[in-house]
């Protein structure tokens, strides 16, 4: 269900929700018209992405999308398509969007702890020592959004571009994620080894030292195990950390770096994997 408002030549759909629901769509277009580079909290390939806060109960983080060619219009409607159906608590929520000659917006629920790639390696201002519970409990919500997506979406939903610019995190450091391409082919398990020990060492993946060293994450990781140094692949900033729990995440991180698919655990597998972990956490939802 969802209404829509024709203004300025342009097409607002919001989606109905109850979170919303005493929202004007007139409100909501004065603000977005008038959104500038202090409202900026992201960019991506498609897009700038602007916070708009109506009050302190409504914000959105807004992504606007130039119409500059057939291909990003077909993006436009791809998100959309994709999102329309995904009521997921692990997957941000698509509120509605908005159509004009000149851009597109799409209106998503604002994450206010922005991504875990910002948290890992954004300035100095955004940047926090994510603790072991944090960071388990990120992997957990990851798993479980995107075993969501595999499994129980039909036709299924392989995401294709998960890495932690796309991980989003609410107040209390639940993750959600978001965008992902339709398909409807089933793919064992994505690698989850951003999310899963943030970023070894503090390293990104797309660090220097891997340019310079003409490796990747990956292939160094595999090589540090070999010589049975995992101590190296380890952030170092997590300190009194419980090492079995580590140990056991981390092992199921190289199960999703088989290079054989048929050999890597199912998302729903990694999920499981994950919760046993520590069981404790999820028995009061049950
Ligand atoms: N709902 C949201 N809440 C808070 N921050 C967001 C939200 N959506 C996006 N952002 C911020 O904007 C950044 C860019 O988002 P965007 O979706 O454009 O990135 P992207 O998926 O990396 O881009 P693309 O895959 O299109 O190249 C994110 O990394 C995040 O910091």
């Amino acid at each position: 269900m969802s209404y829509h408002v024709l203004k300025a030549g342009g097409k607002l759909v919001m989606f109905k929700s109850p979170r919303i629901k005493s929202l004007k769509p007139s409100t909501f277009l004065k603000k977005t018209m008038k959104l500038s580079n202090k409202d900026v909290i992201g960019s991506g390939g498609y897009g700038t992405v602007y916070k708009v806060v109506i009050n302190d109960c409504i914000s959105f983080a807004v992504k606007r999308l130039i119409r500059l060619s057939a291909e990003q219009d077909r993006g436009f409607e791809r998100e959309l398509e994709a999102m329309g159906d995904i009521k997921h608590r692990n997957i941000v929520t698509l509120h509605g969007y908005y159509t004009a000659p000149q851009y597109n917006l799409l209106i998503y629920e604002l994450m206010p702890n922005g991504s875990l790639d910002s948290l890992l390696h954004g300035k100095s201002t955004n940047k926090m020592v994510l603790d072991w519970p944090s960071r388990y409990k990120i992997a957990v919500g990851t798993a479980r959004g995107i075993s969501y997506l595999h499994h129980d979406c039909i036709p299924h939903i392989i995401h294709r571009d998960i890495k932690s610019s796309n991980i989003l995190l609410d107040h209390n450091l639940m993750l959600e994620i978001f965008r992902y391409r339709k398909s409807n082919s089933k793919r064992r398990c994505l690698q989850l080894w951003c999310c899963i020990t943030g970023a070894p060492n503090g390293k990104k993946p797309t660090d220097e030292a891997f340019v310079e060293e003409g490796t990747k994450l990956v292939t160094w990781v595999k090589s540090v195990v070999q010589e049975k140094r995992e101590e190296y692949v380890i952030d170092n900033s997590l300190t009194d950390c419980p090492a079995d729990e580590i140990n056991l995440v981390f092992s199921i991180a190289l199960m999703c770096l088989e290079p054989e698919p048929s050999t890597r655990p199912t998302m729903a597998e990694v999920l499981k994997m994950l919760e046993q972990i520590r069981p404790e956490e999820f028995r009061s939802r049950t």
